[in-house]
């Protein structure tokens, strides 16, 4: 059997993107795993699935490289608008989001952050702005839910953190029932954010939709900035805004690079 397929990415976040709206796709974590893997399959941070929804214009399924589906992702949702060919409301595990072009760039209206322990989720009571949790000579981090699980740290000095021997130790600490997303995130100014993210399921992202959502709400909650801000990634700018009560809106690009087929039967499953 052969799928057909659209590689996209959002700063160099990249998808495997699959229509599934006319012909639904039978899709398990071993297949997942296959077509993410750069080696043998076509190779991307998250393979998206786009289906039917009776709540919204699509919905949206989102399966991390190492196969598991997770709830959220932002830089694939501003990539939806593309696919689809038109503004959209989109159904997902974490609720329904809209997304739309403004000019060249697509804006997301990613929901309400959550910050409650158990909504994180986290193992046990404990304040998510300042968590008394700590991992080498790491700051108190604060943790938010954006649809999915991120922990922030604000650094001093990011490169002097050992940032991938320390992000998959905290990604499986028993502390994250679910795993989650870990930001590092350094105020470079007011409103003005460097961040580089090791996200579940994947290890380093050239940039996480969700991760620049995380820390933005993050800045603005402990007061390091107030209102619009710009994150800077690897793969480039995000801005990000946000005031409490208030939905979480994300601007930035999205790129179609290319259409593609691949035969199921030639993936090393
Ligand atoms: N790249 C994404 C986040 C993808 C999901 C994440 N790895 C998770 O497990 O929650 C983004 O742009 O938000």
């Amino acid at each position: 059997m052969s799928l057909k397929f659209a590689k996209m990415h959002g700063l160099g976040n990249d998808f495997v993107v699959i229509d599934a709206r006319t012909e639904p796709v039978l899709m398990t974590e071993a297949l997942a795993r296959a077509i993410a893997d750069r080696k043998t399959g076509i190779g991307c941070d998250q393979l998206i699935l786009i289906g039917t929804s009776d709540r919204a214009d699509v919905g949206m399924r989102i399966f991390n490289q190492d196969g598991g589906e997770v709830e959220a992702c932002g830089n694939a949702t501003r990539c939806v608008p593309l696919f689809v060919g038109r503004d959209v409301s989109i159904e997902t595990k974490a609720g329904l989001l809209r997304a739309g072009r403004s000019g060249d760039l697509v804006s997301v209206d990613m929901g309400e952050p959550r910050f409650g322990w158990d909504e994180i989720p986290l193992a046990y009571a404990m304040d998510t702005l300042a968590m008394p949790a700590s991992w080498d000579d790491l700051p108190s981090p604060a943790a938010v839910n954006v649809g999915n699980p991120h922990i922030v740290f604000f650094l001093d000095d990011r490169a002097a953190v050992d940032m991938a021997k320390l992000g998959p130790l905290i990604e499986h600490d028993p502390l994250f029932p679910a795993r989650v997303n870990v930001n590092f995130a350094q105020m470079l100014d007011t409103n003005h954010v460097g961040l580089t993210v090791w996200e579940r399921g994947v290890g380093f992202t050239r940039a996480c939709g969700t991760g620049a959502c995380a820390t933005a709400v993050a800045a603005i909650r402990r007061k390091l900035a107030s209102g619009p801000v710009r994150v800077s990634l690897e793969g480039g700018d995000l801005l990000i805004d946000w005031a409490p009560g208030a939905h979480i809106m994300m601007t930035g690009p999205a790129t179609h690079v290319f259409d593609g087929q691949i035969d199921l039967a030639e993936l090393s499953l």
